[in-house]
């Protein structure tokens, strides 16, 4: 039977990048999207504001919404200090088999753990399952309709602390509207919107980053 887009991906990944070498597996992911079938993974654009926001949290605890194949799993942990928290959330068990295998390509499995389930139904048990009491940075990249729930489930679920940092991705393609109008409208928020390029594409979109004022 026909192969999926993310087996496809794992596959180029597999036959072009060097084991062990994040930087070589990010490359070869690029290059499938770029010149093979274009693929929803933040890319290099987007990738590149997301190392830098990244780089100067330097967080201790880290949650992805939304791993796919682990393209910014893989991002974001090639930067991380050891012993930081990573934890990655993934609806589709199909990815999260796709994501775990590029993920060890990569030599950063013992650096995240890739869980399968909802955001819904994961974000409540953060602190029993993982022993998280808050966490440093979020990556929101699933689904737009969960990302103005999910921060009011950080919220409620006492998981953000002064100086919090939330970052979403395709805040104008597809587009989150109702979360920008929160965390640009809410006192409890710092916002900022990174302009760039919906991946592999001429198209507009950006990262929305919000800092939690407590
Ligand atoms: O569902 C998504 N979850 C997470 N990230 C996405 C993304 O970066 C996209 F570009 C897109 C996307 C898909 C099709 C399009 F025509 C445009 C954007 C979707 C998602
Ligand atoms: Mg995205």
């Amino acid at each position: 039977t026909r192969s999926t887009r993310p087996q496809r991906m794992l596959k180029a990944v597999q036959k072009n990048a060097t084991k062990g070498n994040p930087e070589s597996v990010i490359s070869a992911i690029d290059y499938f999207c770029k010149h093979s079938e274009w693929a929803m993974n933040v890319g290099d654009e987007k990738g590149s504001i997301l190392d830098s926001v990244v780089t100067e949290v330097n967080p201790s605890t880290v949650l992805e919404l939304g791993t796919y194949c682990g393209y910014s799993t893989v991002r974001i942990a090639r930067l991380l200090s050891p012993g930081t928290k990573f934890i990655t959330l993934e609806f589709n068990p199909a990815n999260v088999t796709v994501a775990r295998q590029i993920i060890a390509h990569a030599g950063i499995q013992d650096k995240v753990t890739v869980v399968e389930g909802s955001s819904g139904d994961l974000i409540p048990q953060m602190k029993e399952r993982f022993g998280i009491t808050t966490f440093d940075f979020i990556f929101l990249d699933h689904w737009k309709d969960r990302y103005l729930p999910d921060i009011k489930l950080f919220e409620e679920c006492g998981l953000l602390r002064k100086g919090s940092v939330l970052l979403a991705d395709n805040v104008i393609c597809p587009g989150a509207p109702e979360y920008l109008e929160y965390v640009r409208n809410s006192p409890r928020y710092e916002s900022r919107y990174y302009p760039a390029h919906l991946e592999y594409t001429k198209v507009e979109d950006g990262l929305e980053k919000s800092v939690f004022l407590g």
